[in-house]
This record gives C-alpha cells, structure tokens and sequence, in this order.
C-alpha cells in the first residue's frame, strides 16, 4: 500500500477529531494506529450487571453560554442524559460515625466555600491581568489568602466537591491561574448532563469517525491492536513501529496518546525528544479519578427528590467521599457508585475488588447499619495502572507556566502532538481532546499546504 501523508496514534476524541479535520481539509492519505480493539479511548462504556456504566467520562458540559460542538453531536446522535440534581448535592451528608449532619450547617459551609469559590476567581483574574510575569500559586495558597482554608472534615467534603472532584488532584497541587475562574461550560450555573444511554458516551466518537471512515473495524485507514512502540523521525519522516513488529511510514506523525503514557517509555522516540520536551511532558500532572459501582439486590439508601447523591465525611480527605445513585438513569437497577481520586485512587487501585468491597461496605454500614445486603458485583476501574492511559485525565500543577504548556503542544520536526492535555480552556474535557484535535490538525495543515513548519523552528529539533 501507498506511503501515507499522516500517522495518527491513537483513535480518541483527539485522534478522531484531528483525522476528521485533515479528511475535510483533503488530506485523505493517513492512517490510524490504535493500541486496543475500539476507539473511544477514555469516552468508554462498560456492561456492569446488565447496565452500560461510564467508565471513563461521564458529564457533558455545555447547557451553559458557550457552544459546545460535543454537546450538539449528542443530540444529533440523541444521546441519553439527564440533568444531575447539583442544587441538592449537599443535602444527605453524613458524618464519619454516621447520622446525618443538620442540612443548614452543611448549608452554611457550603456558602463559605462558594465565596472561597468566587475569591479564587477574583484573585486569579488579578494574577493574570496584573502580574507581567508568570506568576502562579495554588488553589490551596489561594483558600488561604481568603482566610478560609477547609479544616474540619464537614470543611474538607465539601470543598472536596468544590474541587478535587472536578480537578481530579487537590488545591494543594492545582494551579490557582489555570483552574480558575472555572470554564464556561463548567460554571453556567446550570448542571452538566449526566450520559446514561446503552449505546454509552462513546458513540459521539462513532459518530465522528463515521463522517469520514467507511467502518469503525476494516476501515484501511484504521488498524486497531496497534501497539506503538517506537517513532522514528528526521527531516524525512517517520517510521512507526508497533508491538506486533510492523512498521509504518510516513511524513508526519501525530501523537494523541495521554500526558500519563508520554511520561512512559511505552513509546520510544528516535532521536530522543528535546530536553525542553521532555521537562514539559514530566513535569505535567495526570490524575487518577476512578468510579466504583456497586450492584445490590436492593436499594437500602435514600431515594426520592433530592438524593440523588450523599457525601461521607472522614479525617482523611477523599475517603470515599462522593456517592450517587442510579435510579433516575435506570429506575431498579440498585446500582450506587462512590468516587475517589489522586491518592486515594492511586491507593485503591493496588488493592483486589474483595479488598476495596470491604472497605466500601464498613462505609455504608456505618451510614445505614449492618443489616444491609452484601453487593452482588462490583466493577473498580484501574485507569492508572492501565498501560494505554496511565490515569484518567490531566490537571494542571501549581508550578507549570504557561510557556511550558505551549511546550507540551509543539510539534519536534514531523512529529505533532495533540490531546486533552493540551487545551488551555478544557484541560481535561471530552470537549478539551475534540479542540485541541482541530487545532494540532491545523497546525500541520500549515506546515503540508504553506510549508510553515513550526517543527523545525529554531530550537525545535
Ligand atoms: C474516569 C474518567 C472520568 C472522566 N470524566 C469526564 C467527564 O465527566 N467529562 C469530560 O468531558 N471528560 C471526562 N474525562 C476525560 C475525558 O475522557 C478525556 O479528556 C478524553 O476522552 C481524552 O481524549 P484524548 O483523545 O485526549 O485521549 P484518549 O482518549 O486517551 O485517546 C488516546 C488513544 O491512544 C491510544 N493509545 C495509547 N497508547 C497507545 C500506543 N502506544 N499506540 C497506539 N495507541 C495508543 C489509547 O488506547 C486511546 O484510544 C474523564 C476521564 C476518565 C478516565
């Protein structure tokens, strides 16, 4: 078969978006190289006791000002979502020996935090307008200037909610200039919708792919099970090779791989990849955000309006702290889900599921006594330990500046790089990888069509 003008590794949102973009732009010569038997990467449904859960992304954000292409993609694909009762999210909150916190303290702190919420906004929109250099703290320095640093385990759950949930890591790491003022599709003062559809998230990527792929499986611009291993690259090209031992050829390259897997050496770079590469691909953060569901013969936890979620509170930040149920997604299914991330993630993973059952279960009959049945089956997804993903998305560290960034997105010779990692306003985001696909495509649609290659800029190889 004829030399392809494009690799791209990886069939993601990224991934997809930038092929999508270099088949409009009449680049129909490229070819996908995907390490595992599907695309969707982490938009992924599972099948979990007869239900399709999301493993991997959940919301979509964008009932707010700002249009959002993956939101009107949902439609045309009538996805099924339903709104999240954010406004009652605090409502059932329990403490650590159990028994319920009285609503209006909860209420109360909840108040502090959003004006915590809205200090950190003012003060980074100063930092940015204000400050000439790079200047950057922490979410955490940020609570501290307002004199209101989360302490008490009611303080910690809730500002819990207000961050890591969103964030993945805690303010303690996170950028200040970089997280706040929350995006527009975040912070609309509307709730993001929540994606229970058997089909699962994944079929918005189907749907893309399938403007320009014949296939989603025989498609010869796809090949799934590709593995790659090693990108070898010079003023020439690239050559691509895979786990399988094939190599592929081509005159430009584009990585969609995580941040989380650049910081393996899963993909060996030939020549190595410039030190100022390299320091912004290590020095990025990937977290681990993982959703545990548990199926039970019944339901033995609030339910009615307003209970859609309930919180734990422990001394330990993040100890299973965020619960939900399903029932408005899929009425009977008796299927409750607790969130943990970045350490307690890290943590968690290492552990067998009979482990974590048990850890889960001392929680929930602390909150709802030991009368409660044992889960019939339990699904712990290991994001972090995964080799093809090596955590579930990137958050921004506190000491990453804005050139760096940049860095983390430039191309060296043919090689380009795209990815959720890579966006400035929706690190992290579904609609995040679909942006930055575009944009890395462009990119090298300047360098094939006007031969202006930022690649060989001076110090790029
Ligand atoms: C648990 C979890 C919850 C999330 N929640 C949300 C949410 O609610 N809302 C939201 O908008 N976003 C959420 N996200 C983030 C969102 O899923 C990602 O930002 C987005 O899907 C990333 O797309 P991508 O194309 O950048 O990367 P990926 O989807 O990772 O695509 C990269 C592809 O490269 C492949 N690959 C890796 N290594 C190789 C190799 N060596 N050779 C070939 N192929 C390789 C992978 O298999 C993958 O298919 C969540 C993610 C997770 C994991």
């Amino acid at each position: 078969s004829q030399t392809p003008t494009v690799i791209i590794i990886g069939a993601g949102m990224s991934g997809i978006s930038a092929a999508k973009t270099l088949q409009d732009a009449g680049i129909r010569d490229i070819l996908i190289l995907e390490a595992t038997d599907r695309i969707g990467g982490r938009v992924m449904k599972t099948q979990f006791s007869g239900y399709a859960v999301e493993m991997g992304a959940n919301w979509l954000f964008g009932g707010g000002p700002v249009h959002n292409p993956v939101l009107e993609m949902a439609k045309k694909v009538k996805l099924k979502t339903s709104l999240n009762d954010y406004d009652n999210l605090t409502s059932n909150t329990y403490k650590q020996d159990g028994g319920l916190y009285p609503k209006k303290l909860v209420e109360a702190v909840d108040k502090v935090a959003v004006a915590r919420d809205d200090f950190c906004a003012e003060f980074s929109t100063l930092l940015t307008k204000k400050v000439k250099n790079d200047v950057d703290i922490s979410i955490l320095a940020g609570q501290r200037l307002f004199k209101q640093e989360p302490k008490t385990p009611l303080e910690m759950v809730i500002d819990y909610y207000h961050n890591d949930y969103e964030d993945g890591e805690p303010p303690k790491v996170t950028s200040l200039k970089h997280t706040y003022p929350r995006n527009e599709f975040v912070d609309h003062g509307e709730d993001p919708y929540f994606v229970a559809d058997p089909r699962g998230f994944e079929i918005v990527v189907q749907y893309l792919a399938k403007q320009f792929l014949s296939s989603l499986k025989s498609d010869p611009r796809l090949k799934l099970n590709k593995v790659v291993r090693e990108i070898i690259y010079s003023k020439n090209g690239v050559a691509v090779k895979t786990e399988d031992g094939s190599i592929y050829k081509a005159k430009y390259a584009i990585v969609s791989v995580s941040v989380g897997v650049l910081q393996t050496d899963l993909i060996d770079f030939r020549p190595k990849l410039p030190l100022w590469k390299r320091l912004a691909i290590s020095d990025f953060s990937m977290t681990i955000y993982t959703k545990i569901f548990l199926k039970f013969p019944y339901k033995f936890w609030p339910s009615g309006p307003g209970t859609e979620f309930f919180l734990y509170t422990h001394v330990r930040r993040g100890y299973y702290p965020l619960w939900q149920h399903l029932e408005n997604e899929y009425p009977g299914s008796n299927i409750l889900f607790v969130t943990v991330t970045a350490e307690e993630s890290r943590r968690v993973e290492q552990l067998s599921d009979q482990e974590v059952e048990a850890e889960v279960m001392v929680v929930l009959k602390t909150l709802f006594g030991n009368n409660i049945p044992k889960p019939e089956d339990i699904l712990v997804p290991r994001w972090g330990l995964n080799r093809f993903y090596k955590g579930s998305y990137s958050n921004w560290p506190d000491k990453y500046n804005q050139n760096r960034h940049d860095q983390l997105g430039d191309p060296v010779g043919p090689v380009y790089f795209t990815g959720e990692h890579n966006s400035n306003k929706y690190i992290g985001y579904v609609t995040g990888a679909y942006f930055t696909g575009i944009d890395t495509a462009n990119d090298l649609l300047g360098c094939i069509k006007n031969q202006t290659c930022r690649g060989y800029n001076s110090q790029h190889m």
